[in-house]
């Protein structure tokens, strides 16, 4: 399995996660939104070189061009709610994407601070022999994520296996490793550790609430 790190090269990506870090920018939510967005869009930039082209013809007025095209649009994958301005970022440049949607959330802290992942609602394509993208912005534990994927899964055996995410733990990439050998993880930081409700540190807070406001 592989790991790429946005935020290992200096780009102009990096002022996205900075905002979206900040406790004073981080409370404009349209810009929460839309900073993860604009992550999203630089993570499917980076992931498009990794996925298979043919080589094509397109007519323009005055002759012929050669260019290299994806062979089938990927499927993508949000893990709701948080992820949903995220994959919006990922749909702007996938744009013939097929989706499919997983409700995933972590449920009130066990007394050791453990919890359970939460599943409500699944709508998803085949994913049989197809490149597939599971998008999820915080990739803490990995529990949701690996959690979201045990579902996931039963539509078929994919071509390629994606993880998008814009921060996350160590802890959380060795939990994918384990469950999901075959996934290439694109991230925009990997953050030092967890604290005992599991929050990203220094992460970003509850990126759900932050771009849709508390849960009830
Ligand atoms: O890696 P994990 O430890 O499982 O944590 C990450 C999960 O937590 C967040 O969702 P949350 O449960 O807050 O739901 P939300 O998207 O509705 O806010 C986030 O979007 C991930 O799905
Ligand atoms: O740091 C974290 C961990 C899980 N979910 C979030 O939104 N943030
Ligand atoms: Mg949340």
């Amino acid at each position: 399995m592989s790991v790429f790190v946005l935020n290992k090269h200096a780009s102009v990506a990096n002022h996205f996660l900075a905002e979206l870090r900040s406790k004073d920018i981080q409370r404009d939510r349209w810009r929460f939104r839309r900073n993860l967005e604009r992550l999203g869009e630089v993570l499917a930039y980076e992931l498009s070189k990794a996925l298979p082209y043919d080589e094509r013809k397109v007519t323009t007025p005055l002759g012929e061009s050669e260019v290299q095209l994806m062979n089938t649009p990927p499927v993508l994958i949000p893990v709701l709610r948080a992820a949903l301005p995220f994959y919006q970022g990922l749909l702007n440049f996938f744009d013939q994407a097929d989706s499919g949607f997983i409700a995933a959330y972590r449920g009130v802290p066990h007394s050791d601070a453990s919890f359970d992942i939460h599943m409500d609602y699944v709508a998803a394509p085949q994913i049989e022999d197809r490149v597939t993208l599971l998008i999820d912005p915080m990739l803490a534990t990995g529990r949701s994520l690996v959690r979201a994927w045990e579902t996931i899964h039963t539509y078929g055996q994919p071509k390629q296996l994606h993880v998008v995410a814009a921060i996350a733990t160590q802890t959380g990439i060795d939990w994918v490793r384990q469950y999901l050998p075959e996934a290439t993880i694109w991230t925009g930081a990997v953050d030092p550790t967890l604290n005992a409700k599991s929050y990203i540190v220094p992460g970003l807070g509850d990126a759900g609430d932050l771009a849709f406001g508390e849960k009830n």
